[in-house]
């Protein structure tokens, strides 16, 4: 793999990218952009370092993109598929006149991480403009990234509704793993939602799970949280359905990777967990994702092939091990949640009440 070539000082280009931030967190900030491209290649807020620190990486070589793609520096489903569009935007130019090293490139940006629909789709989006030549390309690139930042603010207004008819006023929402703007190019999908409640005034207060074992809801949620001045408790992925049993959750709200026909849901591992939880205690579980995340193509979450990221994640973090040498260990990053027990799935164009029979595509279950 490449090295990643440009690191700037980061305050100065976050700044840039998303119009400011401070060090009062209990404010209002301006949405910030998570990936973008910018002057001939792809400038991205490294996920890795945060919340530590706002670094921004300048990604100019196909390798460099898939390799913060299988590291996670940009990460959610709609944020890699953008990841997606730009590398073959980037492959077009890096080889011009190379149509082997062309067709390796983009196969190589398809296939970094397996799950997430967005990523294939949207790769595939873009490589289908090739043969118009590197400007068309991009063109597509970036219609895909825009079409990324209407969506988010669809989901928002939509979900915000149905929450509130959910729930009523004020509901107070468990979410897992990191659903913000920085799983997106900017606003986000189940936090969005959040975010819009919190605007209107009508949200009580968040949970975030951790998330292990790479921690995006504590890392990362909990930081876009305290941007926005919205009040959350940090809880570790099992506590969630105690909490939910014990009535101090009105509603859990997820993002998801890949939407099956049937109304399965592939997201980050531990959301099975949360919707046992929610149906134990008879709250509703809502999943929030763009029509870019729902694959008509695939028939059940059975036939999603599930990211297994190795041995080292769950001994170790940040390289301090904590299990003992040799532990055998099993680390799919993601999980299914059948669709019995989604309540409703909020795209950018419509409300699916899963919960009253209502069905994704074909109509017919698998
Ligand atoms: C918009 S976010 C929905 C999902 O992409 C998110 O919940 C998730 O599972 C991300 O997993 P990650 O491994 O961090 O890319």
């Amino acid at each position: 793999m490449g090295t990643l070539k440009q690191e700037r000082d980061s305050t100065q280009v976050f700044d840039r990218v998303t119009g400011g931030h401070g060090d009062d967190v209990n404010r209002y900030v301006e949405p910030m952009r998570t990936i973008d491209w910018v002057d001939g290649a792809v400038e991205i807020i490294d996920q890795t370092a945060l919340p530590d620190e706002t670094r921004i990486l300048r990604l100019s070589t196909v390798d460099e993109l898939v390799e913060a793609v299988r590291r996670l520096a940009v990460r959610g489903a709609p944020a890699i598929g953008v990841a997606g569009a730009f590398g073959v935007a980037l492959a077009a130019r890096q080889f011009a006149g190379d149509p082997d090293g062309l067709a390796s490139a983009v196969e190589r940006v398809r296939t970094a991480r397996p799950t997430a629909v967005n990523l294939a789709r949207c790769a595939g989006r873009v490589a289908d403009r090739l043969p118009d030549g590197p400007d068309a390309a991009l063109k597509e690139a970036l219609r895909i990234r825009d079409e990324e930042i209407d969506s988010a603010e669809q989901m928002a207004q939509l979900g915000a509704d149905l929450l509130v008819s959910l729930c009523g006023e004020r509901p107070r929402l468990l979410t897992h793993c990191n659903t913000g703007a920085l799983a997106t190019v900017t606003g986000g999908t189940a936090l969005a939602v959040a975010f819009e409640l919190h605007r209107r005034g009508a949200l009580a207060g968040m949970v975030a799970s951790e998330t292990r074992p790479l921690l995006q809801g504590a890392r990362l949620t909990a930081w876009e949280l305290g941007r926005a001045g919205i009040p959350y408790r940090l809880i570790v992925d099992g506590a969630g359905p105690f909490l939910m049993s014990r009535g101090e959750v009105d509603a859990v709200i997820v993002g998801a990777d890949r939407i099956c026909a049937n109304g399965d849901v592939v997201n980050k591992v531990g959301t099975y967990a949360h919707a046992l939880g929610a149906r134990a205690a008879g709250i509703p579980f809502v999943v929030v994702a763009p029509e870019s995340t729902v694959d008509l193509d695939t028939p059940s979450g059975d036939a999603v092939e599930i990211e297994d990221r190795g041995a080292a994640e769950v001994v170790a973090f940040r390289g301090v091990a904590f299990a003992p040498e040799g532990a055998g260990t099993a680390n799919p990053a993601f999980d299914v949640t059948p669709y019995p027990l989604v309540t409703a799935i909020v795209t950018d164009r419509r409300v699916i009440r899963l919960d009253t029979g209502e069905v994704l595509g074909s109509g017919r279950r698998q």
